[in-house]
């Protein structure tokens, strides 16, 4: 999670300052991302300094990126100005590539895949007049948002209006959803905090196609535009073309994902946990899917059913592209504030609100907890906020799930910095997760409260040394139940830090007795008692046949494909930055040829596969190997490797 540069360093005047907000009704308090003063975008992860969209167009990262948030949002980013048009057009004729291989290896017709290229190429060429002569910067100059929304509502059925709906109270009863029928209240003693169970789909195969209105379409999700940027890839405002309901669609590079996996193998073992502790036994990197590289966030995300917590629906994984997609409930008021190392204040908000935030987060955190589920992320920008202002607790890349009960020992090295608990600065060994999440919550309260970070600087072992020793200024708070609940949150010493249950019935969070949260029976009731290796295991479909045909099938393509002469990785990348189109490194020549008349007949293998073609793919495949190694890696892979290497994580976490 990315968080932009932007809070005081220590912000004498605190109070006052909370004074002074606390005077405009709830609605005003209600930030969306879009109204933020003016947050820093960032993508340091991205290497290249160019993005490659179509054939024609280079767009700068800094056109893609503009260094406002709200322009992002409000900018409807058609198909062919997306950052990832360069790969989702790759992968469609790499697909139909892919097909044509198999195509050629069962002695169809060896022109299909030329023609099936062709015909895409035409497709996509009908959107790439948009492509040269848009750019999301442009679209913000001349769409308002409201032409955006009132674009959407042409578009889909469902149309709920980020402005109309950001005027509304952060709690209230949130309207019924395509896959969650029944909400409720957090606050409301008899109502649930539950919907019933769901089921998350996998889907291995997904097509990536041009939607009618030109945008990119994954499945049946038409991607409108982008609203966020995660450490893995961005995040989409994506809208089921057959129910017009809407999502947030998270694409992910495997690319980065494998060199985080890779990394992760070599320190700690999978998602950070020791080897043969937490995590199910590693298979070998053939046999694994792709989604088993977000396997520990999908296994506990299917794992809960809360309203506090953001519901996934869908994992999506596109055979030979470098993306694939989670799709998530909707968070349309974006996250609750940004606060960073920067020196502009972050958000303050009001007692009430505070208090309102607070409660949600203490069910949402309860509840993981109950399910032996460390968050380990706890902070503004992991809290988001739904179309009716209820929070939404995201992002479960670093969290923990236990396999034994009342084992909550976590190893070091996640989340982020200046939410980090003393325990996990001064401890090289394990420590007890569960009262980190308590000190992140702390932190996190004292931030929306104080618009501020309780500690902090932009050095590392100073901010360890702060968070290890000094106490955090608390103003000229007024509340002393504030300061008892605050300072009991950032006790130093994890045994003694205040624990879930004894916040439930804290004065300042119930403002003494007289707004108590739900039972903890009832907010807690879906627990999972016990979570076992086989629920990490079978967290995705395993689907190992169809994995190794593809993957053979991709490396027969990128054999055909290799340059009579052989010329350095350096000469081709170089040839594919003065050649933006990776039409050229992925797909064979256009051709004049009329289509085949089997080129509808041609599919990809689906389940078992004759032994014969996977033999003839392997012979190819060990044939390539032989030839190529190393020094053969193609320029597609070669571009895509820039774009995978990832800063250490001190420098993406403030
Ligand atoms: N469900 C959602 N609804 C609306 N916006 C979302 C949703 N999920 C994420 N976002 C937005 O997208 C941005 C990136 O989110 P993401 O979770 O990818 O970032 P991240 O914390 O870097 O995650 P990771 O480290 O796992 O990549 C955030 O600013 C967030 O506000």
């Amino acid at each position: 999670m990315h968080v932009a540069t932007k809070l005081s360093p220590t912000t004498k005047n605190a109070s006052s300052q909370r004074q002074e907000s606390d005077a405009p009704a709830f609605p005003l308090a209600i930030t969306t991302a879009t109204e933020s003063d003016g947050p820093v975008w960032q993508d340091p992860l991205e290497n290249p300094s160019f993005i490659t969209t179509s054939p024609t167009t280079i767009i700068s990262q800094e056109d893609m990126y503009p260094n406002s948030l709200s322009m992002v949002l409000q900018s409807p980013v058609p198909f062919a100005n997306r950052r990832s048009f360069a790969s989702q057009l790759e992968a469609t004729l790499l697909a139909s590539n892919l097909t044509a291989a198999t195509t050629t290896l069962n002695s169809t017709a060896a022109t299909s895949s030329t023609l099936l290229s062709q015909d895409l190429r035409s497709t996509i060429g009908n959107n790439d007049s948009s492509a040269t002569t848009t750019s999301p910067a442009d679209n913000s100059s001349s769409n308002s948002k409201g032409d955006l929304q009132s674009e959407e509502n042409r578009n889909t059925a469902s149309s709920e209006s980020v402005d109309d709906e950001s005027s509304k109270m952060l709690i209230e009863k949130p309207k019924h959803h395509a896959h969650s029928p029944s909400h409720s209240h957090t606050h409301s003693r008899d109502s649930s905090v539950h919907s019933p169970p769901l089921t998350v789909k996998e889907t291995l195969d997904a097509g990536i196609t041009v939607s009618p209105t030109g945008m990119l379409q994954v499945k049946q999700y038409e991607l409108r535009r982008i609203i966020g940027q995660g450490a893995f890839g961005i995040v989409n405002l994506g809208v089921d073309i057959n129910t017009g309901v809407k999502y947030a669609v998270k694409e992910f590079s495997k690319a980065k994902l494998r060199k985080k996996d890779r990394q992760n193998l070599f320190r700690l073992g999978p998602r950070g946990r020791a080897p043969g502790r937490r995590g199910p036994t590693i298979p070998a990197e053939e046999e694994r899917s792709p989604l088993d590289l977000i396997r520990g966030e999908i296994a506990i995300l299917k794992k809960l059913n809360h309203i506090n917590i953001v519901k996934l629906y869908e994992v999506l994984d596109v055979a030979a592209e470098d993306s694939m997609y989670m799709v998530f409930e909707l968070c349309e008021l974006g996250a609750l504030t940004e606060v960073s190392v920067g020196d502009k204040p972050g958000k303050i908000f009001t007692d009430s609100d505070c208090r309102r935030i607070f409660q949600q987060m203490v069910l949402g955190i309860e509840y993981l907890h109950e399910h032996d589920i460390v968050h380990r992320d706890i902070k503004p920008d992991n809290l988001l906020r739904a179309a009716d202002g209820t929070l939404k607790i995201v992002d479960f890349g670093v969290s923990e799930m236990f396999t034994k009960k009342g084992d909550d020992m976590i190893k070091k090295s996640a989340g982020s910095p200046a939410f980090m608990a003393p325990e996990l600065c001064r401890s090289h060994g394990e420590v007890s997760g569960k009262p980190t999440d308590l000190w992140s919550m702390g932190v996190t309260l004292f931030c929306i409260r104080y618009g501020r970070l309780p500690f902090k600087s932009g050095m590392s072992l100073e901010l360890q040394k702060m968070i290890n020793e000094d106490e955090p200024d608390l103003g000229d708070e007024q509340d002393p139940r504030f300061r008892t609940t605050i300072t009991r949150l950032l006790e130093k010493d994890p045994s003694k830090r205040m624990t879930i249950d004894e916040l439930r019935n804290d004065p300042w969070l119930t403002d003494d007795g007289r707004q108590p949260l739900i039972c903890k029976e009832e907010n807690t009731r879906n627990a999972v008692l016990e979570v076992t290796e086989d629920d990490l295991r079978g967290a995705v479909q395993q689907l190992h046949g169809l994995f190794r045909v593809l993957k053979a099938v991709y490396k027969f393509k990128k054999m055909r494909k290799r340059p009579s002469s052989r010329s350095s990785s350096r000469d081709r990348r170089e040839k594919a930055t003065d050649e933006p189109s990776t039409l050229s490194l992925s797909s064979p020549p256009l051709s004049d040829s009329p289509p085949s008349e089997t080129e509808d007949d041609v599919t990809l293998p689906t389940g078992e596969v004759s032994s014969s073609l996977l033999a003839k793919i392997d012979a190819l495949s060990a044939q390539e190997d032989q030839e190529g190694g190393q020094e053969e890696s193609t320029a597609k892979e070669d571009v895509k490797n820039l774009s995978s290497s990832s800063p250490p994580f001190s420098d993406r976490r403030y």
